[in-house]
This record gives structure tokens, C-alpha cells and sequence, in this order.
């Protein structure tokens, strides 16, 4: 067995022995998370968030809102790593590794987390160069599935790309030149085959038709179904009605 596979069989074994005492810890347990930008331009300094505390149970859907600005993408991207937190805490249940502070975790265990049990869904999609759309999709399900489960990696490639209603023509196309739509419907596609332990989500329905919008709904609460944890920002408040165990709103960089 490798060294991940030895450190997840100890940590699931800890994970049940506090289960059977009653003694569930959080997923995520986020405390006086700061992050500030410099920009050296104009020599100024601009808040993202500040002092922000939050929990989340397994399982449970937590909701952020708050005007354009607040600071919610901040915290999604200090959680993710995009940005580096200046201080506080953010302690993630990992499978692999444990209780781990993600604002001290190293890039290689980041970049692990992010390819095994961290989802991030975004407004927008960092297209890869010369990766088709089939392709990206199919990269993540081998991530999951594993290389020599190739037959049920195409199977479910496809089938996500049908349920988002990506028209086959477009499979086999860079998605440079995809609309905003298609471009989100690919970049959800491609995190929720994954199905993530802990999935963040940067309001993923931002550019989104009603259709669309409800086959997202669908699929998240697919995965609330199956015990995936989440984070999302939401503008469209009626999309998130009955979504979320919690609501949290922020102002200011500050949570309310
Ligand atoms: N990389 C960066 N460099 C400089 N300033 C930044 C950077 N990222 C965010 N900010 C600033 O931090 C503040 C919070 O930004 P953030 O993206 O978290 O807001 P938000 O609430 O998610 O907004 P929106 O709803 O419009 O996406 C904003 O004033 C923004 O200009």
C-alpha cells in the first residue's frame, strides 16, 4: 500500500472511533481567516476578508452572499489556495492527511488535495492549451477512476457532458472559443465528476439559462445526497432557497 493509502486507512480508523464517541468534527473549521492585497501601483492596500470565522459539518451545504466586492471569493481562494491567507486558521478533515491547516499545507499537498478531494467551480474556466472539452472532462474522470478504468471513464465523460447539455459538436472543440455558458457548464462538469469530499463553488450559475440553472441544482443536490460538503456564493438567492443548511452574508470583507 503507498504512504497516502497507509494515512487514509489510519485517518479513517481515528475518523470512526470519534464517530462511535459521539464526536463529529467539522469538515472545515475556518478561524480569524485575513487576507489583504498590495498593489504596488498606487502603493495601496485593499482588504479581501478580514477575521473571518465559519464551520462546516460533513455533509452540510453552507451559503455565502453579499454584495459585489464583499470579500466571498477571497475566502473560497484562500481555502483553495489561490491565495495565500496572511493569517488565521482553516483546518480541513482531509482523507489523506488528517486535520490539515490549509494555510500552511505545502503546494505538494495542495496540489494533491486539489486532484483528489477539493472541487472548485468558478465563474470562470482556465482553459488548458490543446486540451479538447471531451478531453478536460475525461482528465478529471481519470483522476478519480484511475487510468485503467478507461471504458467507465469515457462512459461517464459523456453522460456529464450530455447532462449539461454540451452539444457534441462542440466536444472535440478548444473551448477558447466557447461562450460563457458553455464555458461554466464544462467547468462544472469537469469538477463534479470528480465528486469532491469538499466542493467550493464561486457562483456557478452566474451566466446560466434557467435550464442550466436547474440541472446545477440537481446535481448539487445529487451530491448533498451523497454526503459531499459544500461551500458556495450565490447572487441569485431564489437559486440557493431550501439549497442551504447555513447562510452567511458579508460585508465589507467582514462576515454578518
Ligand atoms: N488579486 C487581487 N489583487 C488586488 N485586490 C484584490 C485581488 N483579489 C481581490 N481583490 C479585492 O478584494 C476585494 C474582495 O474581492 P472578492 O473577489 O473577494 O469579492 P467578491 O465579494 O467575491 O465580489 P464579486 O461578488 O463581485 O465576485 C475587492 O475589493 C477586490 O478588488
Amino acid at each position: 500500500m503507498s504512504a497516502n493509502g497507509q494515512c487514509a486507512q489510519a485517518v479513517q480508523t481515528a475518523r470512526a472511533a470519534q464517530v462511535e464517541q459521539g464526536e463529529q468534527t467539522p469538515m472545515l473549521k475556518i478561524t480569524g481567516l485575513t487576507k489583504s492585497f498590495t498593489i504596488h501601483a498606487v502603493d495601496r492596500r485593499i482588504q479581501g476578508c478580514s477575521n473571518i470565522d465559519l464551520s462546516i459539518m460533513p455533509g452540510e451545504f453552507v451559503g455565502i452572499t453579499g454584495r459585489s466586492g464583499s470579500g466571498k471569493s477571497t475566502i473560497l481562494r484562500c481555502i483553495y489556495r489561490t491565495n495565500l491567507p496572511e493569517s488565521g486558521s482553516i483546518l480541513y478533515d482531509s482523507a489523506a492527511f488528517g486535520r490539515i491547516d490549509l494555510a500552511q499545507a505545502t503546494q505538494r499537498q495542495m496540489i494533491y488535495l486539489r486532484t483528489h478531494e477539493i472541487g472548485y467551480v468558478s465563474q470562470f474556466l482556465s482553459v488548458l492549451p490543446r486540451r479538447n472539452a471531451y478531453d478536460i472532462v475525461m482528465q478529471s474522470a481519470i483522476e478519480t477512476y484511475g487510468c485503467n478504468a478507461q471504458a467507465k471513464c469515457r462512459r461517464e465523460t459523456s453522460a456529464m457532458l450530455r447532462h449539461f447539455d454540451l452539444a457534441e459538436d462542440l466536444w472535440d472543440v478548444y473551448p477558447r472559443t466557447f461562450s460563457g455558458g458553455e464555458k461554466l457548464r464544462l467547468n462544472i462538469a469537469a469538477a463534479m465528476i470528480k465528486q469532491p469530499r469538499l466542493l467550493l463553488l464561486d457562483e456557478p450559475t452566474a451566466s446560466l439559462d434557467n435550464a442550466s440553472k436547474i440541472k446545477v441544482r440537481e446535481l448539487i443536490e445529487r451530491l448533498k445526497g451523497q454526503g459531499t460538503t459544500m461551500l458556495g456564493i450565490f447572487h441569485d438567492l431564489e437559486f440557493m432557497e431550501g439549497l442551504c443548511d447555513k447562510e452567511f452574508n458579508m460585508q465589507e470583507g467582514m462576515m454578518v
